[in-house]
């Protein structure tokens, strides 16, 4: 199987043009969180912002905006639990969106996610993880006509696939992808792997200095952020998720643990490394 390397994140990472604007590196929607699981809807958008997307909104609950507007003034608010119709124009005007860090499985999460499946676009990238994945497998909610990043961890893959762990070979997962035709597979262990139809490749790097709560949070933003700046494709997703745990090693160096905010941290500085070598 083929290994990312930082020779991809090379190949999508390049210096902004002087003249741009941030309409031009992505509008990010993130529809995340709730009063159990908030930090995870503002890791998501902390991740990215601080890896380069233009304009990032988080649609939540109303009880996490003070944490948010304190944690990351760049973001945007919208409460999720107005009517429908009401943020609709958000959803459609987005280029990019995240849907389930800390949604929760609530009978409310479950229709938002219907309502927002129903309502995206097929120009848009919508990047389905945590809560969604388990509501979409749970009720077999169909996967709308768009870009879709399917993000989950080994378990939440089994609700989709119906694979135990211990069966998730690459075949065995290409199979059950052949269900999500038009979805990029980001399976997430220990050395995660990228699929697309017959394209796999896989991670060489990263630890269990990230194990723990809010990693894969991080990640959703890093991808949104990276899709929103180069493109969807599957050269981008892979650079973002050899961004991720390219820079988890750097910190695992010194650190035991590398927690999702250090690396949100780091983004900028990582970023600017490779593009300024490019
Ligand atoms: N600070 C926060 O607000 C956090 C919110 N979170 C949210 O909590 C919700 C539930 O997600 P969880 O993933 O915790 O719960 P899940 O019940 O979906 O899965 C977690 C369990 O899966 C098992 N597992 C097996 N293989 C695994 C693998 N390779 N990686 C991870 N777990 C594996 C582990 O036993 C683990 O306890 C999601 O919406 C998620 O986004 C979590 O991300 C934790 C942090
Ligand atoms: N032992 C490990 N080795 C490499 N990567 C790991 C390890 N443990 C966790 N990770 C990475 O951390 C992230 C965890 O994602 P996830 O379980 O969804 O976290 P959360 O939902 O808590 O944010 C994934 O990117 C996964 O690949
Ligand atoms: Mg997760």
């Amino acid at each position: 199987m083929q290994v990312i390397t930082d020779s991809t994140v090379r190949a999508v990472l390049k210096e902004r043009p002087a003249i741009s604007h941030k309409g031009d590196f992505g509008r990010i929607l993130i529809i995340g969180g709730s009063q159990q699981y908030g930090g995870a809807a503002i890791m998501s958008a902390a991740a990215a912002v601080y890896a380069g997307a233009g304009l990032v909104s988080v649609a939540s609950d109303l009880s996490i905006l003070t944490a948010l507007h304190t944690r990351l003034p760049e973001a945007m608010f919208i409460d999720y639990h107005q009517p429908f119709m009401q943020w609709r124009a958000t959803i459609h005007s987005a280029d990019v969106l995240v849907v389930g860090p800390g949604l929760g499985l609530s009978s409310f999460a479950a229709q938002l996610l219907n309502n927002l499946l129903q309502t995206v676009h097929p120009k848009q990238t919508v990047i389905i993880d945590g809560s969604a994945l388990t509501l979409i497998g749970r009720e077999h909610i169909p996967l709308p006509n768009a870009n879709i990043i399917l993000t989950p961890h080994q378990m939440e893959w089994t609700r989709l696939s119906n694979l135990p762990i211990d069966q998730q070979t690459v075949a065995a997962n290409q199979a059950a992808l052949t269900a999500y035709p038009n979805a990029i597979l980001v399976l997430k262990k220990h050395h995660t792997a990228v699929y697309q139809h017959q394209q796999v490749q896989k991670l060489t790097i990263g630890g269990p200095s990230m194990a723990t709560g809010g990693s894969g949070d991080t990640l959703t933003g890093i991808i949104a952020a990276f899709c929103g700046q180069f493109g969807t494709n599957y050269q981008t997703i892979c650079a973002a998720v050899y961004t991720h745990s390219a820079i988890a090693d750097e910190l695992a160096k010194t650190q035991y643990v590398t927690l999702p905010s250090q690396i949100i941290q780091a983004l900028p500085h990582y970023m600017a490394k490779i593009a300024h070598q490019s």
